[in-house]
């Protein structure tokens, strides 16, 4: 397992480019699965989660052209549908989060997928109720295995309808999408999940011959079509690299431009910083961060503690918190960071506690930060990432600290951010990636 020892206090400046969005990424490269022609693929991130799943799109018979870095051609014209059903598919899937959106567009066009329990990060509950609820409104058949580890979804012909989805959930909601453009007849969705992701998958979909409204809302309507064609899609930047770059900015940074953001897609995230103090200047379609000698967390305009806490989109994506609550330990003020999705995504604030950070674990949701206005300095340590952006949280926790720190189990970290160690040594930091 691969780690990373970092030297802190190295000031970083210059710019950086953001890739491509990890979560739009794997929403499209799944959509590919529901026509036979080719659909071409720019701007995908060189990361392990979207190479896990190009992976796994090949195993089942795929043809993927690698054009040039990070642009793709998919052609899902002649599929091994066996295999979808063997057990070493069903293990595959379980491994990567990102498996679970085949199974919409598998279902949408061929009438079938065997769902394993996906894995991914180690956050919490990840339960999949909204996916398969969805699936049944669209007149699915869903059987499952004792320890419902695996399940079995069936449907001879899809039919449009309404939904209220029990929650706004991401991947649900794309795939309930990618199932429901083939159905015969419209299916409208309440409650949706419309992030950036969201919205671009629908803007593919639609090239391909999909009839999809309502793109941006959590009201969706999609009359059903009868076949999908080729298309050609350009991923947009990963707007939680955007904002972890500018966590990073405004603790460690000495004058950052991150360039190419497409601001209009980043909603609250550059909002959420300044209420810490941040300093974000646009600049076109870029962000520059200025050097902070300090940052000030703001009140709310009735003079009570500021509170950041995560809500479906357009509030604050909850793939930030982990960021901002490092940013914060810096800050001058305080701070309570709530985070309502997941039950288990704050734990590794016991690291930064280690380090020197002031916070106070209130519950599994909520932690208060009490920033140290760089009066003092977080001292290195020795850490495990826990998750993807726990991981990136406590590299820029390790960068700005006094000493060498070392980061265990940085896979973690490299299933979202592509080349992060070489890309921030350009920019200054010192971090060296070891094997073990
Ligand atoms: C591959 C991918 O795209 N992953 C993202 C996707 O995961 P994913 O699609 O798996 O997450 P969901 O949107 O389904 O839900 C995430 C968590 O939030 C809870 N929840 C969700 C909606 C809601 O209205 N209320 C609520 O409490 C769910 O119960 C669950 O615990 O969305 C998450 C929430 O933005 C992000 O953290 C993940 O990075
Ligand atoms: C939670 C995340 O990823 P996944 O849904 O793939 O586990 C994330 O990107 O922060």
């Amino acid at each position: 397992m691969a780690s990373f020892i970092i030297e802190g206090g190295h000031a970083l400046s210059g710019t950086i480019t953001p890739q491509g969005a990890k979560n739009e990424a794997l929403e499209v490269i799944c959509a590919t699965l529901l026509t036979s022609d080719k659909v071409r693929i720019s701007n995908v991130p060189n990361i392990l989660d979207v190479n896990n799943l190009i992976r796994l799109l090949k195993d089942i018979g795929v043809k993927v052209t690698a054009n040039a870095p990070g642009d793709y051609t998919f052609q899902a014209d002649e599929l091994n549908l066996d295999y979808l059903d063997s057990l070493e598919f069903v293990k595959k899937c379980s491994a990567l989060r990102g498996s679970v959106l085949m199974f919409g567009p598998l279902l949408g066009r061929f009438g079938k997928a065997t769902v394993a329990k996906p894995g991914g990060d180690k956050i919490g509950r990840r339960r999949l109720d909204t996916h398969f609820l969805g699936f049944k409104k669209l007149g699915a058949k869903l059987e499952h295995s004792e320890d419902c580890s695996v399940f079995q979804i069936r449907a001879q012909h899809l039919k449009g309808t309404y939904m209220l989805l029990d929650e706004a959930s991401v991947t649900g909601t794309a795939n309930i999408i990618m199932a429901a453009v083939l159905a015969k007849g419209t299916t409208t969705i309440y409650n949706a999940a419309c992030e950036p992701y969201i919205q671009q998958l629908c803007h593919l979909l639609n090239v391909m011959g999909a009839n999809i409204s309502g793109i941006g809302s959590n009201l969706i309507t999609i009359v059903g079509v009868s076949q999908l064609h080729g298309a050609e899609h350009r991923v947009l930047p990963d707007m939680i690299e955007v904002g972890s770059f500018i966590g990073m900015a405004a603790m460690v940074g000495d004058g950052i431009r991150i360039k190419d953001v497409s601001l209009r897609n980043l909603g609250i995230i550059p909002d959420a910083f300044r209420r810490l103090g941040v300093k974000v200047k646009e600049e076109g379609d870029d962000l520059v961060i200025p050097h902070h000698s300090h940052y000030e967390v703001q009140s709310f305009i009735d003079g009570t503690i500021m509170t950041l806490a995560d809500a479906p989109w357009p509030g604050l994506t909850p793939d930030l918190l982990s960021v901002l609550l490092v940013v914060a330990t810096q800050a001058r003020g305080s701070v309570l960071i709530h985070q309502k999705m997941f039950e288990s995504r704050l734990f590794f604030v016991d690291k930064l506690i280690d380090m020197g950070a002031q916070i106070i674990l209130c519950d599994p949701h909520r932690a208060v930060v009490i920033g140290q206005d760089h009066r003092i300095r977080l001292r290195a340590g020795r850490m495990t990432s826990p998750d993807i952006r726990a991981g990136i949280a406590l590299l820029i926790a390790a960068m700005s600290a006094n000493g060498t720190s070392r980061i265990d189990n940085i896979q973690q970290i490299d299933r979202g951010y592509e080349n992060i160690d070489i890309r921030l040594n350009e920019l200054g930091a010192h971090i060296e990636r070891v094997d073990d």
